[in-house]
């Protein structure tokens, strides 16, 4: 997608270096990075850290990583890589549903040039799902529900491009509508902030930021006509693991009827996982709640302490939004709506 003039996607192989590349998300909106790496280790260390984030971009630079892995080792230790991966963070099952793609084509060992294909491949069909998704999110949108609100950043820095929450808005928008988005700020890590209302206004779409907790305040002023947000894990039985806060929206959608809707690609669907209760919730640090940064007025960045370090932290990185609060569920294959099943 676009920044200025220019099109990008959050990761990529870089052909001339085989490296992986991937732009640096904790540093926007301020500083706009490209870093790449040759060390699946790094590319490791980049899911980990959320220079890259987002279920279907956390997918597929995993895949990548493991095509260099093996081009690098030549597919020895290939089975540590994997479980280097698996291991890097465990809601999104995206993570997974690649790691499991690359095991797959390793059992015949292929040449390295087949894995790097196939790793390239991998992140092209998430990009197609997620525009395949968009139309079809734009086709609900645009019966008159055109003040959105959305949560974390269900982007297209979080799904390579196009975006899972935000491609039904950019296809809207590029069909002529004018789409207006409530972009909640997403405590604690500010993902809404930092990312979505910068993706947002590159690609010229009206939005406003706010605080998490004005969300419900703006439905019961009817100022929200729907709900729409990516999902980093959909259980069989229709439960959806999203940012934490995902959950209170849906129950404040709910008490003011106003649709709560659900894009997420195949790539996050989890057949095994029979029910929400089952999704493992990441736990995170509890310096994400207790530390902010960002740039001060020198445009240095700073790290800053709120609370006292002395206070012990609660910081689920996810919540589970139960599937009855869900109105319909939207992928690239088309639409479950509540009711309709
Ligand atoms: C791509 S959209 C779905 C989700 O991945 C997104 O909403 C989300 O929860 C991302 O969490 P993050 O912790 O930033 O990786």
């Amino acid at each position: 997608m676009r920044i200025g003039q220019d099109e990008y996607r959050a990761v990529f192989w870089d052909t001339s270096t085989q490296a992986v590349r991937w732009i640096e998300q904790r540093l926007l909106p301020h500083t706009f990075t490209i870093v790449g790496s040759r060390n699946p280790e790094d590319v490791a260390q980049a899911i980990e850290t959320m220079q890259v984030r987002g279920a279907p971009s956390i997918g597929a630079v995993a895949a990548l990583g493991l095509a260099l892995a093996w081009q690098v080792d030549r597919g020895r230790f290939f089975d540590y890589w994997l479980q280097r991966f698996r291991r890097t963070r465990p809601t999104a099952v995206n993570l997974f549903h690649a790691c499991d793609v690359m095991e797959g084509l390793a059992i015949g060992e292929p040449s390295s040039e087949v894995m790097i294909e196939r790793a390239v491949y991998y992140g092209d069909e998430e990009v197609a799902a997620n525009c395949r998704m968009g139309e079809h999110l734009a086709e609900l949108l645009a019966v008159g529900e055109r003040r959105i609100l959305t949560h974390c950043n269900a982007g297209w820095l979080a799904a390579v491009d196009w975006g899972t929450a935000t491609s039904g808005i950019y296809h809207l928008a590029r069909a002529g509508e004018s789409p207006f988005v409530w972009v909640d700020e997403t405590r604690p890590r500010l993902q809404g902030a930092r990312l979505t209302a910068w993706e947002l206004m590159e690609e010229g779409i009206a939005c406003a930021l706010q605080a998490d907790s004005a969300a419900a305040w703006m439905m019961a002023q009817g100022k929200v006509d729907c709900v729409v947000v990516g999902a980093d894990r959909v259980a069989a039985n229709g439960d959806v693991a999203n940012k934490v806060g995902t959950y209170a929206l849906s129950l404040a959608a709910k008490a003011h009827g106003i649709p709560m809707y659900i894009a997420a690609p195949s790539s996050t669907f989890d057949r095994m996982c029979s029910k929400g209760a089952d999704i493992p919730i990441e736990d995170r640090h509890g310096d994400e709640v207790t530390v902010m940064d960002g740039m001060d007025q020198k445009r240095c960045h700073r790290h800053i302490r709120v609370a006292t370090e002395r206070v012990r932290v609660n910081n689920p990185a996810f919540d589970v939004t139960p599937y009855e609060n869900i109105s319909a569920i939207i992928s690239e294959n088309g639409l479950w709506a509540r009711g309709a099943d």
